[in-house]
């Protein structure tokens, strides 16, 4: 392993006690000087030292009077500001429990001011190497989403840690549904920034979506009107702050529904590379969509719950047992080109995770600028000959393009799909009884897996179509209905796309090879997580608290 060079060694004060502590370019450590050492009560080894990692560092500045005299009030610390006046905070990422980070400091004392000011120099200079951070970001606050608490979420949570990290923000609240996309479409200045974030629930995510992925498409003369067409990726990275009803593609992402743990994925500058499935009927483009693509019960869901908006997130609990209860089926004939064999399978077990060499797999498909290799281009992939076709009766038709995990289902629709693989999930689930499909749904909640039905089957995949059956058409002119969905006599159930209601029933589905980049980092293995230390007193490191909560 390469050696670290040393940038600053200095011996200074903490607490109550004199620390040893040491900058290099990945790394700032610190432990007791050996006289002042006192064994740790606690259960991590009797040496203490500790560290953070430059890149999660989230700002370092001097500490002023004020911080200092209200951190400082017993007599050991009036003494301590005698010897030693200056002082400086380091700000900092510190893991808690499932998944969920915060911003702990740790400030140390020195003796002379320009010991003190080179410290803050030399730790800001290592912080401004790291070109990954955002500096400026586009803000858009739903105001009415989830339990409407976005403004006061983003305002008292998240605007004080940008203002910390030192990120300008141009932040826009909303009036009225397609805001935030319209005026990404046409109006944004985007030159300016280096994300959008967004402050609300799947919903919101999906207006930034559009309006970035039409705005892109656009600048490079790409038509989304062409089912084929290569899509460009969205330069910007997307931010999610959750403060909606479901916000599974922030839990997906990152593990947790918590706005400071989003802020703090924004500020170190993560990147995950995401796929869009786009969703076109004959030669016209409907929709993006990166969570679920639902066709029976979740449409049913979701067009149910549309008239009890006012109800908040639970509107989603009340129509879920009305569609339980209406026990719908729908048929229809389901197209899919199978992935690669390569890429695993929904049942494989295997999740994914930060860093998921699956996705990591596929990355070499794309290369910076969007160009496609030519492994992707081989003739023949799309071949009319791999295409599969299954025609039922189903209650569900769903594709997950992710797990959609999320608080109601942790491990959520389709437990091992990938975030960035090329590839959904489809799930069809067949016509069975209801005490079945209400088994099927339970499993949603628990360990057992819940495509182990024989009326359910999964397969993962680049594409798919899906034709509802119509086995008598009618003319216009016998429908007293207004014409949406014509020419059908059986009945239609509609999709539900990331929470939208498509116009469609006839759908062809394309995923997009990680077409954007997320603020997140993908859900961080459980050992990462764990903390040095977990002991009380004398451990300092652990008795640290989060500045913001
Ligand atoms: N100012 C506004 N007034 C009314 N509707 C808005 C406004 N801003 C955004 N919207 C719309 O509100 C819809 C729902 O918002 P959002 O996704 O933030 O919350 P949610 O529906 O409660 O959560 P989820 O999508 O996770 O279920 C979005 O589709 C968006 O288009
Ligand atoms: C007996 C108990 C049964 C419990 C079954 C729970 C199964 C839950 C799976 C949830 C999957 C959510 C997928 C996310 C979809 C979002 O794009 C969308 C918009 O926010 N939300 C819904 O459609 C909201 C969907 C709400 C579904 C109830
Ligand atoms: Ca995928």
């Amino acid at each position: 392993m390469e050696k670290q060079v040393t940038l600053l060694s200095s011996q200074l004060f903490q607490k109550h006690r004199q620390v040893e502590v040491v900058l290099n370019r990945s790394v700032l450590a610190w432990k007791p000087v050996e006289k002042s050492r006192k064994p740790c009560s606690g259960t991590c080894d009797s040496v203490q030292s500790y560290s953070v990692e430059v890149c999660e560092i989230v700002a370092v500045r001097k500490t002023e009077d004020d911080d200092q005299d209200a951190a400082q009030t017993g007599k050991h610390q009036k003494k301590t500001k005698q010897l030693y006046p200056y002082a400086f905070t380091v700000s900092y990422v510190r893991r808690t429990r499932q998944h969920q980070w915060r911003c702990s400091e740790v400030t140390f004392h020195c003796a002379n001011q320009a010991l003190c000011e080179e410290w803050v120099q030399v730790t800001n200079e290592q912080l401004s190497l790291l070109t990954n951070r955002p500096k400026s970001l586009l803000v858009y606050i739903n105001p009415f989403g989830g339990k409407r608490h976005g403004k006061r979420i983003y305002e008292q949570k998240v605007a004080p840690m940008f203002r910390l990290a030192g990120i300008a923000t141009t932040v826009i609240v909303t009036e009225r549904a397609n805001h935030a996309e319209d005026h990404l479409k046409t109006e944004a200045n985007l030159d300016k920034y280096d994300g959008v974030v967004c402050v609300g629930g799947d919903g919101m995510f999906s207006e930034v979506l559009h309006g970035l992925v039409a705005r892109t498409q656009n600048d490079h003369g790409v038509d989304q009107n062409q089912p084929d067409a290569e899509l460009v990726p969205c330069s910007l990275r997307i931010g999610i702050i959750p403060a909606g009803s479901t916000d599974c593609i922030c839990f997906a992402t990152v593990g947790t529904n918590d706005p400071v743990t989003s802020a703090l994925h924004i500020i170190v500058g993560d990147s995950q590379p995401m796929d869009v499935c786009s969703v076109h009927h004959n030669d016209v483009f409907l929709r993006y969509s990166v969570s679920l693509l639902g066709y029976g019960f979740y449409g049913d869901v979701l067009s149910d719950s549309e008239r009890n908006r006012w109800l908040g997130p639970a509107r989603y609990d009340l129509a879920g047992v009305k569609t339980f209860l209406s026990h719908n089926y729908y048929e229809g004939t389901v197209s899919f080109l199978p992935a690669e064999d390569d890429v695993g399978n929904p049942r494989d077990k295997l999740q994914c995770r930060s860093g998921c060499s699956i996705c990591q797999h596929n990355r070499s498909s794309k290369d910076e600028h969007g160009d496609v290799s030519e492994e992707k281009e081989k003739p023949g992939k799309d071949d009319s000959s791999d295409w599969n076709e299954i025609h039922g009766k189903f209650i569900a038709i769903n594709a997950a393009n992710m797990s959609c995990a999320c608080p109601r289902s942790p491990k959520g629709l389709s437990p091992f799909a990938h975030l960035a693989d090329g590839n959904a999930d489809l799930i069809l689930v067949r016509n069975c009884s209801r005490l079945d499909f209400f088994k099927h749904l339970l499993r949603h909640t628990n360990k057992d897996d819940q495509f182990d039905h024989p009326f359910v089957e999964v397969h993962r995949v680049r594409k798919f179509r899906f034709e509802p059956e119509c086995h008598k058409l009618v003319s216009l002119e016998d429908l007293s209905e207004p014409p949406t969905k014509t020419g059908y006599s059986t009945p239609l159930g509609s999709w539900s796309c990331d929470g939208e209601i498509l116009p469609e029933v006839a759908i062809q589905v394309s995923v997009q090879c990680q077409l954007i980049r997320l603020f997140a980092r993908g859900i961080e293995e459980q050992q990462q997580q764990q903390q040095q230390c977990v002991s009380d007193d004398p451990c300092t490191l652990c008795a640290l608290e989060p500045t913001t909560d």
